[in-house]
């Protein structure tokens, strides 16, 4: 095997060669957190018990266990184990190395392992705080040597006792009229309580009285005081309170009820009930006042004689159940309890399997109980454990699936400080489930603690009267709230059974009777909180309805109104470009034609001179015309009979008629021009017409931009219509949710959850909505 070195290494395990397994935590970290909180992972401590006789007769000893130093052990799979078994055929390895916050071999001493383990915890316990001190291992390993040890060599139990009693010193409180009352508060005795406690008290010790053998006589001496006394000025006083149950097969039963030793009577068993803060307790539990470590001793005794010692093949003694033994400092300054504090020490029965200690019936039922008990334990410690690793999902703690965790769930969510101490034997018979043992003990070693600095707050006590109502609470009486948990605690119960078979008729009817009117009592109850968690929701979902309402119809006018905009500059840019367009067509067309203005009036301003002259040579030429007619040239010389006058009046009119001629040409020519400036004329008028149908054609253009630019609004149009029709939908939504509520006070409705009720609520009126509202037709 290789050797590594464990300190920091922070891995839950690690191979570290062939036939080797390593499974270490950084070893117990101790950080300071702001406030003057302590956070440190949970110390485990390993304690290896000597060989007994008849184990090394029996060739028990196989070199399985070999310490390495104070923190390190191995694990070495001797022949014939499953672990070794398994590794020859390549599955695991068969030598293990595990890392403790400190290991105790077989040789220390029982005041060596006090001093090493619950120091911290005791000086916490003295200062106000809880602790809880597990011992885990499988059967015969030695956990009730540790625990209780012998009256020769006393465990840690008489050992704290023994240094809270010093610390006490001479600030006992004899008054008895002060007591542990549910989880974290103290209730008034009046003085028939009082008697009844004495007398309870008496009658646990008359049976022990014989047997008795004080534990100071016994070895206690080396036992050193942890913190100072408090001072002799100091006016305040300690009560001691102690309590000693066991939970066997997942029932609780209280060890110091004087009836338990008669074996005729069946045992009852004690509710686990919550105190409405979310801390457990043992409902019914008898809390008895000591005064010295002698009493002290009794009762441990008293107790003993009622744990259940069923013989196993292993262990002629073993304790089939999972004993608890609480002690509760009171704090009491000027007749009020100011403080409480509680220390636990729980012995858990042993881990074994139920194959390996051949157990049937009853056995193989409470092997069943006893490892599923730790198993949850085991899921809590590792639930824990990866909702404190960075990067690993958050969890469910399963810390109510077992008595035993939902009991000390507080201690591990902080309200503080729990350790364990793992028991294991070096037999080579129990070699795999000891490994079994380890493997867990790697797991509780990572669980991260926070303690905090001071005793909490919220655990201050709360001081209540024989009625169990407070007397007060942070100043004020607070009887309602108390009246209201305290008929919750009585509902919370799981597990009644165990009481009914002893029950009469009567009893039971009695029983039933008063149990249907808490029933009554706590539908009603459910029923106001139903409805008040559905009105809340019911507005808080209003609420946000309304928001994203305001919020959808911001949006869609501000969508709107960035898109007209877009559309008016689009319209603007368009005319723009068909105007310029217009413009340019018709400049080309006229370009080529172009008559300058002036020039033109002036020509028509010719022809109408002309077509002036024109008129009046015809009409000087029809005057003349009537005189003579008048003859061919030919024809007026060889006729006349007066030929001077004749010639005379031929010069003239051939004059006339040469003038005559020429301003026909010139009219011909003239009318030419006409004729040229209207076909000119007409062109123009083509070109104007061709500009016209140009400017129509763009005009339709333009009307298809605007249809285009309708259908957008159209659309747009359409986008609103549906924002009404999203409206309907909420309109009908609130309806339906007022609907809802009103439901709700008129009739309980199955407890099928809130939610999917208001699931239901919600996606109902959607379906229908979706189908059936009549949409818009678009309009033209
Ligand atoms: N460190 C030790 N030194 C001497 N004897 C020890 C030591 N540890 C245990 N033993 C003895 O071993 C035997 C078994 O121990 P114990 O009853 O404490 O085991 P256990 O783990 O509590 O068993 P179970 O789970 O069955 O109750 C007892 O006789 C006890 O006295």
């Amino acid at each position: 095997m290789s050797t590594v070195n464990v300190t920091n290494v922070d891995s839950e395990y690690m191979q570290t060669g062939d036939m080797d397994m390593t499974y270490i935590s950084t070893s117990s970290q101790q950080t300071e957190l702001p406030g003057g909180a302590e956070q440190q992972t949970m110390r485990v401590y390993l304690r290896v018990r000597p060989f007994s006789k008849e184990e090394l007769s029996d060739k028990e000893d196989q070199d399985c266990v070999g310490i390495e130093n104070s923190q390190t052990v191995t694990l070495n799979a001797p022949k014939g184990s499953a672990n070794m078994k398994s590794s020859e055929k390549g599955i695991g390895m068969s030598l293990h190395k595990f890392s403790f916050s400190q290991i105790f071999g077989p040789e220390m001493m029982q005041s060596e392992i006090f001093e090493a383990t619950v120091k911290s915890q005791m000086s916490d316990f003295l200062d106000g705080k809880n602790a809880l001190l597990f011992s885990y291992g499988v059967t015969n390993a030695g956990k009730t040597y540790t625990i209780q040890g012998t009256p020769k060599q006393p465990g840690i139990l008489p050992r704290v006792l023994d240094a809270t009693f010093q610390y006490i010193g001479g600030h006992l409180y004899d008054g008895m009229d002060l007591k542990p009352y549910l989880r974290n508060d103290a209730q008034y005795l009046d003085p028939d309580q009082v008697k009844q406690e004495k007398s309870a008290k008496a009658a646990i010790f008359a049976s022990v009285k014989e047997e008795c053998e004080p534990l100071r006589s016994s070895g206690l001496e080396s036992c050193s005081a942890l913190t100072s006394n408090p001072p002799e000025a100091d006016s305040s006083q300690f009560a001691l309170w102690v309590a000693f149950f066991e939970i066997y097969n997942e029932c609780v039963y209280d060890l110091l009820q004087a009836s338990l030793c008669s074996k005729s009577k069946k045992r009852s068993s004690l509710r686990v009930c919550d105190d409405g803060a979310g801390n457990c307790y043992v409902k019914d539990l008898r809390w008895i006042n000591i005064l010295t470590l002698d009493e002290a001793s009794k009762v441990l005794q008293f107790g003993n004689k009622n744990r259940s010692a069923a013989a196993t093949k292993l262990n002629q003694s073993s304790s089939r159940s999972h004993s608890i033994f609480t002690i509760k400092l009171l704090k009491i300054e000027d007749s009020t309890v100011t403080r409480i504090s509680e220390f636990s020490l729980c012995d858990l029965a042993g881990s074994e399997r139920c194959n390996k200690t051949k157990t049937f019936g009853e056995r193989l039922k409470e092997a069943g109980n006893i490892n599923n008990s730790l198993l949850i334990l085991g899921k809590c410690l590792t639930a824990l454990r990866n909702n404190q690793t960075e990067g690993m999902k958050n969890s469910y703690i399963p810390f109510r699936e077992s008595k035993l965790t939902k009991l000390f769930q507080a201690v591990f969510c902080g309200k503080g400080r729990a350790s364990m101490i793992v028991n294991i034997n070096q037999c080579a018979s129990t070699y795999d489930e000891t490994l079994h043992v380890m493997k867990f003990s790697a797991v509780a070693k990572q669980v991260v603690q926070v303690i905090p600095d001071k005793p909490l707050k919220s655990l201050a006590p709360c001081l209540v009267g024989r009625d169990g109502k407070p007397l007060v609470k942070n100043g004020v009486i607070d009887t309602q709230a108390l009246e209201s948990f305290l008929s919750e605690e009585e509902l919370l119960d799981e597990e009644d059974e165990a009481n009914m078979s002893l029950a009469t008729e009567n009893e039971l009817a009695n029983m039933i009777e008063s149990l249907r009117t808490k029933l009554l009592a706590e539908r009603k109850r459910n029923l106001v909180q139903e409805m008040e968690i559905r009105n809340e929701m019911g507005d808080a979902m209003l609420q946000q309805l309304m928001e994203s309402e305001e919020l959808r119809s911001r949006q869609i006018e501000e969508l709107k109104e960035s898109f007209e905009e877009k559309l008016e500059n689009t319209f603007e840019i368009y005319k723009d470009a068909i105007r310029e367009h217009a413009y340019q067509s018709a400049m080309n067309n006229l370009e080529d034609d172009y008559v300058p203005f002036d020039e033109f009036t002036a020509e028509q301003d010719k022809v109408e001179t002309l077509k002036r002259k024109v008129s009046e040579l015809e009409g000087l030429t029809s005057s003349i015309g009537g005189l003579c007619a008048f003859p061919t040239v030919d024809q007026s010389c060889q006729t006349h009979p007066y030929k001077s006058t004749e010639a005379a009046g031929d010069d003239r009119c051939k004059h006339l008629y040469k003038e005559k001629c020429a301003i026909d040409s010139i009219c011909e020519d003239k009318q030419q021009l006409i004729l040229c400036l209207e076909k000119r004329l007409k062109d123009i008028n083509v070109t104007l017409q061709n500009t016209r149908d140009a400017y129509l054609e763009k005009s339709s253009e333009l009307d298809d931009l605007q249809r285009t630019s309708k259908d957008q609004t159209e659309s747009m149009e359409e986008i609103l219509w549906q924002n009404v029709e999203k409206d309907r939908e909420i309109a009908s939504l609130k309806s339906e949710l007022a609907k809802l509520s009103q439901n709700s006070h008129m009739q309980l409705r199955p407890k099928r959850g809130l939610l999917a009720n208001i699931r239901d609520a919600v996606t109902s009126p959607r379906k229908t909505s979706t189908t059936q509202t009549p949409r818009k037709t678009a309009h033209p």
